[in-house]
Protein backbone atom coordinates (compact mmCIF):
# COMPACT_ATOMS: atom_id res chain seq x y z
CA UNK A 1 0.00 0.00 0.00
CA UNK A 2 1.26 3.85 -0.69
CA UNK A 3 2.34 5.87 2.23
CA UNK A 4 -0.59 8.15 3.07
CA UNK A 5 0.75 11.91 2.35
CA UNK A 6 -0.19 13.24 6.00
CA UNK A 7 -1.24 11.28 9.17
CA UNK A 8 -2.64 13.51 11.85
CA UNK A 9 -2.68 12.61 14.72
CA UNK A 10 -5.38 13.92 17.09
CA UNK A 11 -8.61 15.39 15.89
CA UNK A 12 -8.86 18.63 18.22
CA UNK A 13 -9.17 22.06 16.12
CA UNK A 14 -4.96 21.89 14.83
CA UNK A 15 -5.73 18.45 13.25
CA UNK A 16 -9.40 19.24 11.93
CA UNK A 17 -7.69 22.36 9.99
CA UNK A 18 -4.28 20.40 9.12
CA UNK A 19 -6.41 17.35 7.53
CA UNK A 20 -9.08 19.32 5.65
CA UNK A 21 -6.16 21.68 4.11
CA UNK A 22 -4.08 18.99 2.90
CA UNK A 23 -7.24 17.24 1.56
CA UNK A 24 -8.22 20.22 0.16
CA UNK A 25 -4.76 20.47 -1.83
CA UNK A 26 -5.44 16.92 -3.31
CA UNK A 27 -3.46 14.82 -0.44
CA UNK A 28 -4.20 11.50 1.06
CA UNK A 29 -5.10 12.22 4.83
CA UNK A 30 -5.73 10.05 7.73
CA UNK A 31 -6.86 11.14 11.07
CA UNK A 32 -6.33 8.62 14.13
CA UNK A 33 -7.86 9.92 17.63
CA UNK A 34 -8.27 7.62 20.51
CA UNK A 35 -11.42 9.55 21.63
CA UNK A 36 -14.83 7.56 21.52
CA UNK A 37 -15.62 10.61 19.15
CA UNK A 38 -14.12 13.50 17.01
CA UNK A 39 -13.17 16.97 18.19
CA UNK A 40 -10.75 16.79 20.74
CA UNK A 41 -10.37 18.67 24.08
CA UNK A 42 -12.26 21.65 22.29
CA UNK A 43 -14.95 20.14 21.71
CA UNK A 44 -15.69 17.32 23.89
CA UNK A 45 -14.08 19.16 27.31
CA UNK A 46 -12.93 22.53 27.05
CA UNK A 47 -13.99 25.67 24.94
CA UNK A 48 -17.49 24.32 23.10
CA UNK A 49 -18.46 22.86 26.24
CA UNK A 50 -17.52 25.61 28.81
CA UNK A 51 -18.90 28.23 26.21
CA UNK A 52 -22.65 26.72 25.75
CA UNK A 53 -22.35 26.59 29.72
CA UNK A 54 -21.61 29.99 30.08
CA UNK A 55 -24.24 30.49 27.16
CA UNK A 56 -26.55 28.65 29.04
CA UNK A 57 -25.98 30.42 32.39
CA UNK A 58 -26.22 33.63 31.35
CA UNK A 59 -29.94 33.30 29.70
CA UNK A 60 -31.35 31.00 32.54
CA UNK A 61 -29.91 33.30 35.10
CA UNK A 62 -31.29 36.52 33.12
CA UNK A 63 -28.00 37.94 33.83
CA UNK A 64 -27.68 40.21 30.66
CA UNK A 65 -30.92 41.99 32.29
CA UNK A 66 -30.03 42.51 35.57
CA UNK A 67 -28.52 45.61 34.81
CA UNK A 68 -32.92 46.72 34.25
CA UNK A 69 -34.25 44.37 37.18
CA UNK A 70 -31.56 44.40 39.93
CA UNK A 71 -29.08 41.69 40.86
CA UNK A 72 -32.08 39.50 42.26
CA UNK A 73 -33.67 39.06 38.88
CA UNK A 74 -33.75 35.95 37.32
CA UNK A 75 -35.10 34.59 34.16
CA UNK A 76 -35.52 30.84 36.10
CA UNK A 77 -35.65 30.11 39.57
CA UNK A 78 -33.57 27.11 40.90
CA UNK A 79 -31.56 26.46 38.14
CA UNK A 80 -30.48 22.50 37.70
CA UNK A 81 -27.30 20.71 36.46
CA UNK A 82 -29.90 19.38 33.48
CA UNK A 83 -31.07 22.63 32.52
CA UNK A 84 -27.23 23.48 31.33
CA UNK A 85 -26.37 19.51 30.41
CA UNK A 86 -29.30 19.47 27.83
CA UNK A 87 -28.28 22.00 25.83
CA UNK A 88 -24.64 21.28 26.23
CA UNK A 89 -25.19 17.48 24.65
CA UNK A 90 -26.97 19.33 21.89
CA UNK A 91 -24.08 21.38 20.92
CA UNK A 92 -22.06 18.96 21.23
CA UNK A 93 -23.70 16.42 18.91
CA UNK A 94 -23.63 19.57 16.40
CA UNK A 95 -20.46 20.24 16.53
CA UNK A 96 -19.56 16.26 15.70
CA UNK A 97 -21.36 16.13 13.38
CA UNK A 98 -20.26 19.24 10.89
CA UNK A 99 -17.13 17.48 11.96
CA UNK A 100 -17.82 14.50 10.42
CA UNK A 101 -19.43 15.54 7.23
CA UNK A 102 -16.50 17.92 6.32
CA UNK A 103 -13.74 14.72 6.54
CA UNK A 104 -16.51 12.92 4.69
CA UNK A 105 -16.68 15.44 1.91
CA UNK A 106 -13.40 16.00 1.97
CA UNK A 107 -12.31 12.41 1.86
CA UNK A 108 -10.58 12.68 4.94
CA UNK A 109 -10.72 8.89 6.32
CA UNK A 110 -10.79 8.59 10.46
CA UNK A 111 -9.51 6.00 12.05
CA UNK A 112 -10.27 5.58 16.26
CA UNK A 113 -6.80 4.32 18.01
CA UNK A 114 -4.46 5.49 20.08
CA UNK A 115 -1.23 5.97 17.60
CA UNK A 116 2.74 5.48 18.41
CA UNK A 117 5.43 5.99 16.54
CA UNK A 118 7.82 3.02 15.50
CA UNK A 119 9.84 5.04 12.75
CA UNK A 120 9.93 8.54 10.88
CA UNK A 121 7.51 6.87 8.86
CA UNK A 122 5.55 4.70 10.63
CA UNK A 123 3.39 4.66 13.26
CA UNK A 124 1.57 2.11 14.98
CA UNK A 125 -2.26 1.91 15.46
CA UNK A 126 -4.06 0.66 18.71
CA UNK A 127 -7.99 0.03 19.24
CA UNK A 128 -10.05 -0.64 21.85
CA UNK A 129 -10.01 -3.88 21.60
CA UNK A 130 -6.15 -4.29 21.70
CA UNK A 131 -6.15 -4.98 17.96
CA UNK A 132 -2.78 -3.52 16.64
CA UNK A 133 -2.23 -2.19 12.63
CA UNK A 134 0.60 -0.30 11.02
CA UNK A 135 0.22 3.28 9.03
CA UNK A 136 2.94 4.28 6.60
CA UNK A 137 3.31 7.86 5.42
CA UNK A 138 4.96 10.79 4.08
CA UNK A 139 4.15 13.24 6.63
CA UNK A 140 2.76 13.48 10.22
CA UNK A 141 1.22 16.10 12.24
CA UNK A 142 1.32 15.75 16.21
CA UNK A 143 -1.73 17.28 17.45
CA UNK A 144 -2.62 15.18 20.04
CA UNK A 145 -3.19 18.39 22.84
CA UNK A 146 -3.10 18.27 26.55
CA UNK A 147 -5.01 16.92 29.56
CA UNK A 148 -5.47 18.46 33.43
CA UNK A 149 -2.28 18.59 35.06
CA UNK A 150 -3.37 16.18 38.36
CA UNK A 151 -1.02 16.40 40.86
CA UNK A 152 -0.66 13.07 43.00
CA UNK A 153 -1.17 14.67 46.25
CA UNK A 154 -4.80 16.38 45.13
CA UNK A 155 -7.56 14.03 45.95
CA UNK A 156 -9.80 13.95 42.91
CA UNK A 157 -13.25 12.18 43.46
CA UNK A 158 -15.45 13.58 40.73
CA UNK A 159 -17.72 14.46 44.09
CA UNK A 160 -15.48 17.06 46.00
CA UNK A 161 -12.63 17.32 43.68
CA UNK A 162 -12.66 17.72 40.16
CA UNK A 163 -10.48 18.78 37.11
CA UNK A 164 -11.81 20.85 34.18
CA UNK A 165 -12.55 17.90 32.26
CA UNK A 166 -14.47 16.07 35.31
CA UNK A 167 -16.51 19.36 36.11
CA UNK A 168 -18.93 19.43 32.98
CA UNK A 169 -19.96 16.01 34.72
CA UNK A 170 -21.02 17.83 38.41
CA UNK A 171 -24.19 16.26 39.31
CA UNK A 172 -25.62 19.05 40.95
CA UNK A 173 -24.95 22.95 41.50
CA UNK A 174 -22.38 23.05 44.32
CA UNK A 175 -23.45 25.03 47.13
CA UNK A 176 -20.10 26.53 47.89
CA UNK A 177 -16.87 26.58 45.64
CA UNK A 178 -13.29 26.69 45.65
CA UNK A 179 -11.36 26.98 42.38
CA UNK A 180 -7.50 26.44 42.36
CA UNK A 181 -5.64 28.35 39.62
CA UNK A 182 -6.15 31.74 38.39
CA UNK A 183 -5.62 30.90 34.83
CA UNK A 184 -7.96 31.54 31.79
CA UNK A 185 -9.54 27.85 33.03
CA UNK A 186 -9.96 29.05 36.42
CA UNK A 187 -11.68 32.65 35.73
CA UNK A 188 -13.75 31.52 33.54
CA UNK A 189 -15.37 28.92 35.52
CA UNK A 190 -15.46 30.82 38.65
CA UNK A 191 -17.08 33.42 37.35
CA UNK A 192 -20.06 31.37 35.64
CA UNK A 193 -20.69 29.50 38.90
CA UNK A 194 -20.78 33.05 40.84
CA UNK A 195 -23.47 34.36 38.18
CA UNK A 196 -25.06 31.57 39.30
CA UNK A 197 -24.82 32.92 42.86
CA UNK A 198 -22.69 30.34 43.92
CA UNK A 199 -20.10 31.57 46.49
CA UNK A 200 -16.65 31.29 45.36
CA UNK A 201 -13.50 31.69 46.49
CA UNK A 202 -10.64 31.79 43.75
CA UNK A 203 -6.74 31.10 44.94
CA UNK A 204 -3.72 32.12 42.93
CA UNK A 205 -0.65 31.99 43.87
CA UNK A 206 0.93 34.87 41.72
CA UNK A 207 0.64 38.71 42.70
CA UNK A 208 -2.68 39.16 40.25
CA UNK A 209 -4.25 37.18 37.80
CA UNK A 210 -4.16 37.52 34.09
CA UNK A 211 -1.15 39.09 33.47
CA UNK A 212 -0.32 39.56 30.08
CA UNK A 213 -3.89 41.35 29.85
CA UNK A 214 -3.50 44.85 30.29
CA UNK A 215 -3.68 45.99 34.18
CA UNK A 216 -6.16 48.33 33.72
CA UNK A 217 -8.54 45.98 32.06
CA UNK A 218 -7.55 42.97 34.81
CA UNK A 219 -8.12 45.86 37.80
CA UNK A 220 -11.81 46.23 36.23
CA UNK A 221 -12.70 42.56 36.14
CA UNK A 222 -11.31 41.92 39.43
CA UNK A 223 -13.27 44.68 40.56
CA UNK A 224 -16.54 43.47 39.20
CA UNK A 225 -15.46 39.94 40.63
CA UNK A 226 -15.17 41.50 44.01
CA UNK A 227 -18.39 43.29 43.77
CA UNK A 228 -20.42 40.48 43.12
CA UNK A 229 -19.17 38.71 46.28
CA UNK A 230 -16.32 36.15 45.03
CA UNK A 231 -13.53 35.84 47.12
CA UNK A 232 -10.43 36.19 45.82
CA UNK A 233 -6.76 35.03 47.44
CA UNK A 234 -4.22 36.40 45.68
CA UNK A 235 0.21 35.35 46.40
CA UNK A 236 -0.99 32.16 47.72
CA UNK A 237 -1.27 28.86 46.65
CA UNK A 238 -3.00 25.41 47.03
CA UNK A 239 -0.82 23.21 49.67
CA UNK A 240 -2.66 20.46 50.26
CA UNK A 241 -6.59 19.60 49.66
CA UNK A 242 -8.35 16.98 52.01
CA UNK A 243 -12.20 15.82 51.87
CA UNK A 244 -13.71 15.66 55.55
CA UNK A 245 -16.82 15.31 56.78
CA UNK A 246 -18.58 15.82 53.26
CA UNK A 247 -16.32 19.19 52.45
CA UNK A 248 -13.08 20.01 50.95
CA UNK A 249 -10.79 21.56 52.73
CA UNK A 250 -7.91 23.45 50.93
CA UNK A 251 -4.66 24.53 53.35
CA UNK A 252 -3.04 27.58 51.80
CA UNK A 253 0.50 28.00 51.99
CA UNK A 254 -0.22 31.39 53.96
CA UNK A 255 -1.91 29.04 57.00
CA UNK A 256 -4.99 29.99 56.32
CA UNK A 257 -7.76 27.23 55.14
CA UNK A 258 -10.49 27.69 52.58
CA UNK A 259 -13.94 25.32 53.28
CA UNK A 260 -16.18 24.34 50.29
CA UNK A 261 -18.58 21.92 49.18
CA UNK A 262 -16.28 21.41 45.92
CA UNK A 263 -12.90 21.95 44.41
CA UNK A 264 -12.29 22.63 40.57
CA UNK A 265 -8.55 21.96 40.78
CA UNK A 266 -7.21 23.97 37.38
CA UNK A 267 -3.76 24.76 37.79
CA UNK A 268 -2.42 24.17 33.99
CA UNK A 269 -2.37 21.14 31.83
CA UNK A 270 0.45 18.83 30.38
CA UNK A 271 0.72 17.35 26.85
CA UNK A 272 -0.45 13.92 25.78
CA UNK A 273 3.18 12.74 24.81
CA UNK A 274 3.66 9.55 26.82
CA UNK A 275 2.47 7.21 24.70
CA UNK A 276 3.35 8.40 21.49
CA UNK A 277 6.79 6.76 21.08
CA UNK A 278 8.63 10.37 20.41
CA UNK A 279 11.38 9.21 22.02
CA UNK A 280 11.88 6.21 19.60
CA UNK A 281 12.18 9.01 16.64
CA UNK A 282 14.23 11.35 18.49
CA UNK A 283 11.87 13.98 19.41
CA UNK A 284 12.00 15.96 22.48
CA UNK A 285 9.72 17.07 25.10
CA UNK A 286 9.93 19.79 27.86
CA UNK A 287 8.68 18.68 31.89
CA UNK A 288 4.78 19.69 30.65
CA UNK A 289 5.14 17.16 27.65
CA UNK A 290 5.26 19.95 25.55
CA UNK A 291 7.14 19.60 21.71
CA UNK A 292 9.10 22.35 20.42
CA UNK A 293 9.11 23.18 16.87
CA UNK A 294 10.27 25.56 14.20
CA UNK A 295 7.51 28.66 15.00
CA UNK A 296 7.40 29.10 10.70
CA UNK A 297 6.88 25.95 9.35
CA UNK A 298 5.27 23.65 12.74
CA UNK A 299 8.16 20.91 12.14
CA UNK A 300 9.57 19.10 14.94
CA UNK A 301 13.47 18.25 15.10
CA UNK A 302 12.48 14.83 12.58
CA UNK A 303 11.32 17.60 9.32
CA UNK A 304 8.90 14.98 7.95
CA UNK A 305 6.84 15.34 11.15
CA UNK A 306 5.16 18.75 12.35
CA UNK A 307 3.45 19.45 15.80
CA UNK A 308 0.84 22.17 16.34
CA UNK A 309 -1.95 23.18 19.02
CA UNK A 310 -1.74 22.65 22.82
CA UNK A 311 1.27 20.11 22.52
CA UNK A 312 3.57 22.57 21.57
CA UNK A 313 2.25 25.21 24.13
CA UNK A 314 1.76 29.04 24.41
CA UNK A 315 -1.10 30.68 23.32
CA UNK A 316 -2.92 26.82 23.77
CA UNK A 317 -6.12 28.15 22.06
CA UNK A 318 -8.26 26.64 19.63
CA UNK A 319 -8.07 29.62 17.78
CA UNK A 320 -4.17 29.86 17.16
CA UNK A 321 -4.17 25.70 17.39
CA UNK A 322 -6.48 25.79 13.34
CA UNK A 323 -3.78 28.54 12.08
CA UNK A 324 -0.76 26.56 13.26
CA UNK A 325 -2.45 23.39 12.01
CA UNK A 326 -3.26 24.83 8.42
CA UNK A 327 0.39 25.90 8.21
CA UNK A 328 1.90 22.91 9.00
CA UNK A 329 -0.11 21.07 6.37
CA UNK A 330 0.60 23.82 4.38
CA UNK A 331 4.37 23.49 4.01
CA UNK A 332 3.89 19.29 4.19
CA UNK A 333 2.16 19.57 0.71
CA UNK A 334 4.80 21.91 -0.24
CA UNK A 335 2.39 25.04 -0.70
CA UNK A 336 4.25 27.48 1.85
CA UNK A 337 2.72 30.18 3.26
CA UNK A 338 3.85 34.01 4.24
CA UNK A 339 4.13 34.39 7.99
CA UNK A 340 1.22 35.07 9.92
CA UNK A 341 0.74 38.36 11.38
CA UNK A 342 2.37 38.93 14.72
CA UNK A 343 -1.24 40.25 16.50
CA UNK A 344 -3.89 37.71 17.13
CA UNK A 345 -6.87 38.31 19.56
CA UNK A 346 -6.84 36.67 23.19
CA UNK A 347 -11.09 36.21 24.52
CA UNK A 348 -11.81 34.95 27.97
CA UNK A 349 -15.00 33.74 28.07
CA UNK A 350 -15.47 35.05 31.54
CA UNK A 351 -18.19 37.12 33.08
CA UNK A 352 -17.96 39.34 31.87
CA UNK A 353 -16.01 39.07 28.71
CA UNK A 354 -12.37 40.07 28.13
CA UNK A 355 -10.89 40.30 24.70
CA UNK A 356 -7.46 42.36 23.80
CA UNK A 357 -4.94 42.45 20.73
CA UNK A 358 -2.03 44.07 20.53
CA UNK A 359 0.28 45.73 22.97
CA UNK A 360 -0.68 46.55 26.51
CA UNK A 361 -0.19 49.91 27.87
CA UNK A 362 2.63 48.08 30.70
CA UNK A 363 4.47 46.97 27.16
CA UNK A 364 4.12 50.19 24.97
CA UNK A 365 5.11 51.93 28.04
CA UNK A 366 8.24 50.61 28.52
CA UNK A 367 9.11 50.36 24.77
CA UNK A 368 9.63 53.85 25.34
CA UNK A 369 7.13 54.94 21.97
CA UNK A 370 5.07 57.87 23.16
CA UNK A 371 1.35 56.97 23.32
CA UNK A 372 -1.85 58.66 23.94
CA UNK A 373 -4.98 56.65 24.97
CA UNK A 374 -8.84 56.55 24.30
CA UNK A 375 -12.07 54.92 26.15
CA UNK A 376 -15.04 54.57 25.84
CA UNK A 377 -17.81 53.11 28.42
CA UNK A 378 -20.41 50.98 27.43
CA UNK A 379 -22.72 52.52 29.47
CA UNK A 380 -22.33 56.30 27.62
CA UNK A 381 -23.07 54.01 24.65
CA UNK A 382 -26.93 54.29 23.42
CA UNK A 383 -26.61 50.43 22.75
CA UNK A 384 -25.30 49.98 26.04
CA UNK A 385 -28.56 52.09 27.50
CA UNK A 386 -30.86 50.30 25.96
CA UNK A 387 -29.19 47.26 26.56
CA UNK A 388 -29.25 47.66 30.27
CA UNK A 389 -25.13 47.56 29.88
CA UNK A 390 -23.61 49.13 33.24
CA UNK A 391 -20.26 48.17 33.16
CA UNK A 392 -17.79 47.84 30.63
CA UNK A 393 -15.10 49.44 28.66
CA UNK A 394 -12.78 49.51 25.63
CA UNK A 395 -9.30 51.34 25.67
CA UNK A 396 -7.13 51.85 22.25
CA UNK A 397 -3.43 52.61 22.44
CA UNK A 398 -2.22 55.05 19.93
CA UNK A 399 1.69 55.71 18.92
CA UNK A 400 1.87 59.42 19.29
CA UNK A 401 4.22 59.76 16.32
CA UNK A 402 2.91 57.77 13.90
CA UNK A 403 -0.75 57.80 15.15
CA UNK A 404 -1.34 53.95 14.73
CA UNK A 405 -3.51 52.03 16.82
CA UNK A 406 -1.02 49.43 18.96
CA UNK A 407 -3.28 47.94 20.87
CA UNK A 408 -7.21 47.38 21.66
CA UNK A 409 -8.60 45.68 25.24
CA UNK A 410 -11.82 45.08 25.97
CA UNK A 411 -13.79 44.14 29.29
CA UNK A 412 -17.67 43.87 28.91
CA UNK A 413 -20.40 42.27 26.81
CA UNK A 414 -19.61 41.57 23.65
CA UNK A 415 -15.48 41.68 24.12
CA UNK A 416 -15.07 38.73 22.34
CA UNK A 417 -16.62 40.13 18.99
CA UNK A 418 -15.96 43.57 19.25
CA UNK A 419 -12.12 42.98 19.39
CA UNK A 420 -11.87 42.01 15.91
CA UNK A 421 -11.99 45.47 14.78
CA UNK A 422 -9.10 46.62 16.99
CA UNK A 423 -7.46 43.49 15.55
CA UNK A 424 -8.18 44.48 11.77
CA UNK A 425 -6.97 48.22 12.09
CA UNK A 426 -3.80 46.85 14.06
CA UNK A 427 -2.98 44.16 11.33
CA UNK A 428 -4.05 46.68 8.40
CA UNK A 429 -1.46 49.65 9.95
CA UNK A 430 -4.26 51.64 10.58
CA UNK A 431 -4.20 54.91 12.50
CA UNK A 432 -6.70 56.78 14.96
CA UNK A 433 -7.77 58.57 11.82
CA UNK A 434 -9.42 55.09 10.63
CA UNK A 435 -12.05 55.55 13.69
CA UNK A 436 -12.74 59.28 13.86
CA UNK A 437 -13.36 59.64 9.43
CA UNK A 438 -15.60 56.14 9.45
CA UNK A 439 -19.15 56.21 10.65
CA UNK A 440 -20.19 53.62 12.49
CA UNK A 441 -23.60 51.76 12.95
CA UNK A 442 -25.46 53.34 15.44
CA UNK A 443 -26.41 52.01 17.86
CA UNK A 444 -23.84 49.30 18.42
CA UNK A 445 -21.52 48.60 21.01
CA UNK A 446 -19.14 49.22 18.00
CA UNK A 447 -19.93 52.68 18.59
CA UNK A 448 -17.61 52.46 21.44
CA UNK A 449 -14.28 52.42 18.60
CA UNK A 450 -15.31 56.06 16.96
CA UNK A 451 -16.06 57.47 20.68
CA UNK A 452 -12.51 56.04 22.09
CA UNK A 453 -10.90 57.11 19.10
CA UNK A 454 -12.27 60.97 19.14
CA UNK A 455 -11.21 60.38 23.02
CA UNK A 456 -7.95 59.88 21.67
CA UNK A 457 -7.58 62.65 18.52
CA UNK A 458 -8.51 65.03 21.20
CA UNK A 459 -5.67 64.88 23.35
CA UNK A 460 -3.40 63.70 20.13
CA UNK A 461 -5.10 66.90 17.97
CA UNK A 462 -3.93 69.17 21.01
CA UNK A 463 -0.35 67.89 21.47
CA UNK A 464 1.02 68.21 17.92
C1 LIG B 1 -12.02 24.44 29.82
C2 LIG B 1 -11.33 24.96 28.57
C3 LIG B 1 -11.84 26.05 27.91
C4 LIG B 1 -11.21 26.54 26.76
N1 LIG B 1 -11.74 27.63 26.13
C5 LIG B 1 -11.15 28.11 25.00
C6 LIG B 1 -11.71 29.21 24.30
O1 LIG B 1 -12.71 29.76 24.71
N2 LIG B 1 -11.11 29.65 23.19
C7 LIG B 1 -9.99 29.05 22.70
O2 LIG B 1 -9.49 29.50 21.63
N3 LIG B 1 -9.43 27.99 23.33
C8 LIG B 1 -9.99 27.52 24.47
N4 LIG B 1 -9.45 26.44 25.12
C9 LIG B 1 -8.25 25.83 24.57
C10 LIG B 1 -8.59 24.86 23.42
O3 LIG B 1 -9.54 23.89 23.82
C11 LIG B 1 -7.33 24.19 22.96
O4 LIG B 1 -6.40 25.19 22.60
C12 LIG B 1 -7.56 23.28 21.79
O5 LIG B 1 -8.49 22.27 22.05
C13 LIG B 1 -6.24 22.63 21.37
O6 LIG B 1 -6.43 21.89 20.24
P1 LIG B 1 -5.45 20.76 19.78
O7 LIG B 1 -5.49 20.79 18.30
O8 LIG B 1 -4.14 20.88 20.44
O9 LIG B 1 -6.13 19.39 20.18
P2 LIG B 1 -7.15 18.91 21.39
O10 LIG B 1 -8.40 19.66 21.23
O11 LIG B 1 -6.39 19.04 22.62
O12 LIG B 1 -7.37 17.42 20.98
C14 LIG B 1 -6.34 16.46 20.98
C15 LIG B 1 -6.89 15.10 20.51
O13 LIG B 1 -5.81 14.19 20.38
C16 LIG B 1 -6.23 12.89 20.77
N5 LIG B 1 -5.03 12.09 21.15
C17 LIG B 1 -4.16 12.35 22.15
N6 LIG B 1 -3.18 11.41 22.16
C18 LIG B 1 -3.43 10.55 21.15
C19 LIG B 1 -2.79 9.39 20.62
N7 LIG B 1 -1.64 8.91 21.14
N8 LIG B 1 -3.36 8.75 19.56
C20 LIG B 1 -4.51 9.22 19.03
N9 LIG B 1 -5.15 10.31 19.47
C21 LIG B 1 -4.63 10.97 20.50
C22 LIG B 1 -7.18 13.15 21.93
O14 LIG B 1 -8.08 12.06 22.07
C23 LIG B 1 -7.88 14.44 21.47
O15 LIG B 1 -9.07 14.12 20.77
C24 LIG B 1 -10.06 25.90 26.26
C25 LIG B 1 -9.54 24.77 26.93
C26 LIG B 1 -10.16 24.30 28.07
C27 LIG B 1 -9.61 23.08 28.75
N1 LIG C 1 -10.85 31.53 26.53
C1 LIG C 1 -9.75 30.89 26.23
O1 LIG C 1 -9.12 31.21 25.26
C2 LIG C 1 -9.27 29.75 27.09
C3 LIG C 1 -10.10 29.25 28.07
C4 LIG C 1 -9.62 28.24 28.88
C5 LIG C 1 -8.37 27.72 28.67
N2 LIG C 1 -7.59 28.20 27.69
C6 LIG C 1 -6.22 27.67 27.53
O2 LIG C 1 -5.99 26.53 28.31
C7 LIG C 1 -4.70 26.59 28.87
C8 LIG C 1 -4.69 26.01 30.28
O3 LIG C 1 -5.40 26.88 31.18
P1 LIG C 1 -5.20 26.81 32.77
O4 LIG C 1 -6.00 27.90 33.35
O5 LIG C 1 -5.42 25.43 33.28
O6 LIG C 1 -3.65 26.94 32.95
P2 LIG C 1 -2.68 28.14 33.26
O7 LIG C 1 -1.34 27.50 33.30
O8 LIG C 1 -2.91 29.27 32.37
O9 LIG C 1 -3.10 28.60 34.72
C9 LIG C 1 -2.91 27.82 35.84
C10 LIG C 1 -2.88 28.73 37.05
O10 LIG C 1 -2.85 27.94 38.21
C11 LIG C 1 -1.98 28.56 39.13
N3 LIG C 1 -1.50 27.55 40.11
C12 LIG C 1 -0.50 26.65 39.95
N4 LIG C 1 -0.35 25.93 41.09
C13 LIG C 1 -1.26 26.39 41.99
C14 LIG C 1 -1.60 26.06 43.34
N5 LIG C 1 -0.98 25.09 44.03
N6 LIG C 1 -2.60 26.75 43.97
C15 LIG C 1 -3.25 27.72 43.29
N7 LIG C 1 -2.98 28.06 42.02
C16 LIG C 1 -2.00 27.40 41.36
C17 LIG C 1 -0.87 29.14 38.26
O11 LIG C 1 -0.19 30.20 38.92
C18 LIG C 1 -1.67 29.64 37.06
O12 LIG C 1 -2.08 30.98 37.19
C19 LIG C 1 -4.26 28.04 28.87
O13 LIG C 1 -2.98 28.15 28.32
C20 LIG C 1 -5.28 28.75 28.04
O14 LIG C 1 -4.69 29.41 26.93
C21 LIG C 1 -8.02 29.21 26.90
Amino acid sequence: MDPIDLVVVGSGPSGRRAAIQAAKLGRSVVVVDRGRRLGGVSVHTGTIPSKTLRETVLNLSGWRERGFYGRGYRVKQDISISDLVQRLHKTLDHEVEVLQHQFMRNSVRSIRSTARFVEPHKLTLVNDHGDTSTLHFENALISVGTRPHRPKEVPFDRKYVFDSDEMLEIERLPRTLTVVGGGVIGVEYATIFSALDVPVTLIEPRPTILDFIDREIVDDFIHQMRDRGMQIRLGTAAKSIEVKNGQAEVTLTDGRMVRSEVVLYAAGRSGNVESLGLDVVGIETDNRGRVKVDPLTFQTTVPNIYAAGDVIGFPSLASTAMEQGRVAACHACGASLPPAPETFPYGIYAVPEISTVGQPEEEVRKSGVPYEIGVARFRETSRGHIMGVDSGFLKLIFDQDTRRLLGAHIVGEGATELIHIGQAVINLGGTVDFFVNNTFNYPTLAEAYKIAGLDAWNRMARAS
